[in-house]
C-alpha cells in the first residue's frame, strides 16, 4: 500500500484536478462526507446530539466545515471553534465558511490563549441544553503541519487531550492528529491523541512510524474520488507491507509434488561462540522452518557437538582452527563452504574478536552471494566504518537501534525519534557499490530501505517478540527466502512481515512469554496460512 508523504499527496491532488479536471472543492466534500460516513459506522447516529468542531487555518479546516454541514443535515447541532479569524480562511475552505454562514450554524472565535479557557464554560452552555456530545472533530492541521504547534493552538489541543474533556466523547482526527508530522509521525510539540483518523485518499507515513499510532487511533482511509490511475502512476517512496502485498511476494513458495531439496537453495549460516551458540542454533531454526532446502553451519569445532545435537537437520561444518570464537585462520574453510549456497547469514553470536573481525571484512568484500549481517557482523562493520570495503555481492544489514547507534553515532532515544532519517543514514554508510543494498531498522514499524531511497514500512509483530533471539530466527527467515528464489529486496520485505505474523499468532494464544524457538516453529504454519488465504 503507498503512503504518499505530504508533498507527494499534494501531486496526487494536483493531478486528480489538473489532469482528470476533477474540482478541488468536490474532493473537499467527498472528504468531509466520507468522514461523516466513517463516523456513524464507528459511533452510531448523530440525530439529537451536538458535535464540536476545532477548525484550523488551512484546507484540513476547510473538511471540517463540511462534516460540520453534514452533522446539521443528519439532525446533529454542530459548533464550529475557529482557531483563526475566519476569514482569513481562503480557497475551498472559505467557500465552506459562506454556506456556514448562511446555515447560521453557531460558531466562536479561539485565537489566543486566554480565549482557549473559555472552552469549558462554553461547553457548560451546550451540556445545560441536554443533548449529549457526539463528538470532537480535530479539524485543525493536516498535512500541511509545518512547524512546532505553540500558543493557542497548543493550548486547544492539550485541551482536547484532557482526560475527561467533553466527558470523554470520542475525538476524530481529519486526516492526521493535528501536532503530527505526516511524513515522519513526530510531533511537533503537542499531538492531538485521537480514538479515530479520516485519511484521505491514501494513508501517510506518519500514520505508521514508532509510537504515532498511539495518536492516530483507528485509522480509516476514505476514498475523495483522486482517480486509482493517479496513485498507480504516481511515484512514492514509501509503502506499508500489507497481508495483501506479502501474499504477493510468497505466492512462489507453494512446492510442487515433484519438488526436491536441492532446488529449494543451500543456505549457510556463520554464527555462534561460545555462551552464544544459542544464536547460531535460532539462526538456523529460522532457515529450515522458512523453507531453505538444506542449512549448513560453519561453527568453532569444540562446540561442533552441541550444534550436532540441538539442530538435527542443519550440517556442520566444525572449523579446526576455532575453538571459542570463529576466527579468522579459517577463511579458507569458509570460502569454500560459500561456494553453491543461495545465501550467506554472517553474524548472529559471532562475538567481536580481532581475528573474526578481520574475517568478517573479508568475507563482506569477497563473497559474491546476498548475505545477510545481522548483530555482532554489523558491529564490527560499524566499528571499522571508515575502512569498510566494496561489497562483492548484494547485502542486508538488519540491525536493531542500539546497534544502528553503534554505525552513525546518535543514541537509541535519537534514532527511535527519526526513524526514517536514521535508517536513511545507515543505508547511505553502505550504499554506493554495484550490489543492492538493503537496510532495515527492527522495532515496532520495521523500516526497510534499499539504496534507491524507497522505504517500507512493516505492520505485523507485537511488544512479544522485544526479547532475545528474535533477530537471530529472522535472519534464517530472510535467507531461506532469499534461497528459494524470492529476490533480495522482497525476501526482507516478506521476511520481516512473516516473523511478525508468527509473533503475532503466538501472542494472540499466549500473550507475551513465548521464545523464539517457538516463534521459528510457529513460521510454518504462517507460511501455509498465507498461501492458502
Ligand atoms: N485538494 C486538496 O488539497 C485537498 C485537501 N484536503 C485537506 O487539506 C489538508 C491540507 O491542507 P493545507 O495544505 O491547507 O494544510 P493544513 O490545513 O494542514 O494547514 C496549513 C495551514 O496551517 C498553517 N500552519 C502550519 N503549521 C502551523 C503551526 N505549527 N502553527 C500554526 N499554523 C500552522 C499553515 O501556515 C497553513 O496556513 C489535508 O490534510 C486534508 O485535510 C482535503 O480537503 C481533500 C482535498
Ligand atoms: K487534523
Amino acid at each position: 500500500m503507498k503512503l504518499p508523504t505530504s508533498s507527494e499527496m499534494k501531486g496526487l491532488d494536483t493531478s486528480a484536478i489538473e489532469e482528470f479536471n476533477i474540482p478541488s472543492i468536490v474532493l473537499m466534500e467527498n472528504a468531509g462526507l466520507g468522514t461523516v460516513k466513517m463516523m456513524e459506522k464507528q459511533c452510531g447516529p448523530c440525530k439529537d446530539t451536538f458535535a464540536l468542531i476545532f477548525v484550523g487555518p488551512g484546507n484540513n479546516g476547510g473538511d471540517g466545515l463540511v462534516i460540520g454541514r453534514h452533522l446539521h443535515q443528519r439532525g446533529c447541532k454542530p459548533v464550529f471553534f475557529f482557531l483563526v479569524n475566519p476569514d482569513s480562511l481562503k480557497g475551498d475552505a472559505a467557500v465552506n465558511l459562506k454556506i456556514i454562514k448562511k446555515l447560521r450554524l453557531p460558531f466562536h472565535v479561539i485565537d489566543t490563549p486566554s480565549r482557549v479557557e473559555t472552552i469549558p464554560i462554553l461547553l457548560k452552555q451546550f451540556e445545560s441544553r441536554g443533548l449529549p456530545c457526539y463528538a470532537i472533530i480535530d479539524a485543525i492541521f493536516g498535512i500541511g503541519l509545518t512547524r512546532k504547534v505553540e500558543s493557542h493552538f497548543a493550548d486547544t489541543i492539550n485541551l482536547i487531550n484532557r482526560k475527561n474533556f467533553a466527558h470523554r466523547s470520542p475525538v476524530i482526527s481529519v486526516d492526521t492528529p493535528s501536532g503530527m508530522d505526516a511524513d515522519t509521525g513526530k510531533v511537533l510539540g503537542t499531538c492531538i491523541r485521537a480514538n479515530y483518523t479520516a485519511t484521505y485518499c491514501c494513508a501517510k507515513p506518519g500514520h505508521f512510524i514508532h509510537g504515532s499510532a498511539s495518536w492516530t487511533g483507528k485509522l480509516e482511509i476514505i476514498d475523495i474520488g483522486i482517480p486509482p490511475e493517479t496513485i498507480y502512476n504516481a511515484d512514492i517512496r514509501t509503502e506499508l507491507t500489507t497481508r495483501e502485498s506479502c501474499r504477493k511476494i510468497t505466492c512462489n513458495l507453494n512446492r510442487k509434488k515433484a519438488s526436491h531439496k536441492g532446488i529449494h537453495g543451500h543456505l549457510l549460516i556463520i554464527a555462534g561462540s561460545s555462551g552464544k551458540t544459542g544464536a547460531a542454533v535460532l539462526a538456523a531454526k529460522g532457515g529450515l522452518r522458512a523453507g531453505a532446502g538444506l542449512v549448513t553451519l560453519c561453527v568453532p569445532h569444540k562446540l561442533n557437538s552441541i550444534f550436532e545435537a540441538t539442530v538435527v537437520e542443519a550440517m556442520t561444518i566444525p572449523l579446526p582452527n576455532s575453538t571459542d570464537y570463529i576466527l579468522h585462520d579459517d577463511i579458507d574453510l569458509i570460502i569454500d563452504a560459500v561456494q553453491g549456497k543461495k545465501a550467506v547469514v554472517l553474524g548472529p553470536g559471532l562475538g567481536t574478536d580481532p581475528s573474526t573481525a578481520k574475517l568478517v571484512m573479508q568475507l563482506y568484500s569477497s563473497v559474491p552471494c546476498p548475505m545477510i549481517i545481522d548483530a555482532d557482523a554489523f558491529n564490527i562493520l560499524a566499528a571499522n566504518k571508515e575502512e569498510i570495503p566494496l561489497p562483492a555481492g548484494p547485502r542486508i544489514f538488519t540491525p536493531h537501534p542500539g546497534e544502528l547507534s553503534r554505525l552513525i553515532g546518535k543514541t537509541a532515544d535519537d534514532i527511535q525519534n527519526n526513524r526514517l532519517e536514521a535508517t536513511a543514514e545507515g543505508c547511505d554508510v553502505f550504499s554506493g557499490s554495484d550490489h543492492e543494498t538493503i537496510f532495515m531498522l527492527k522495532g515496532a514499524g520495521t523500516l526497510i530501505t534499499s539504496g534507491d531511497g524507497k522505504t517500507v514500512i512493516n505492520t505485523s509483530g507485537n511488544p512479544g517478540m522485544a526479547t532475545g533471539g528474535m533477530g537471530d530466527v529472522l535472519t534464517g527467515i530472510i535467507g531461506a527466502l532469499i534461497c528459494q528464489g524470492v529476490s533480495v529486496r522482497n525476501s526482507a520485505i516478506a521476511g520481516v512481515f512473516l516473523h511478525g505474523c508468527a509473533g503475532d499468532c503466538l501472542y494472540e494464544k499466549k500473550g507475551a512469554g513465548y521464545t523464539a524457538s517457538e516463534l521459528a516453529d510457529a513460521v510454518p504454519v504462517t507460511i501455509k496460512k498465507f498461501l492458502n488465504d
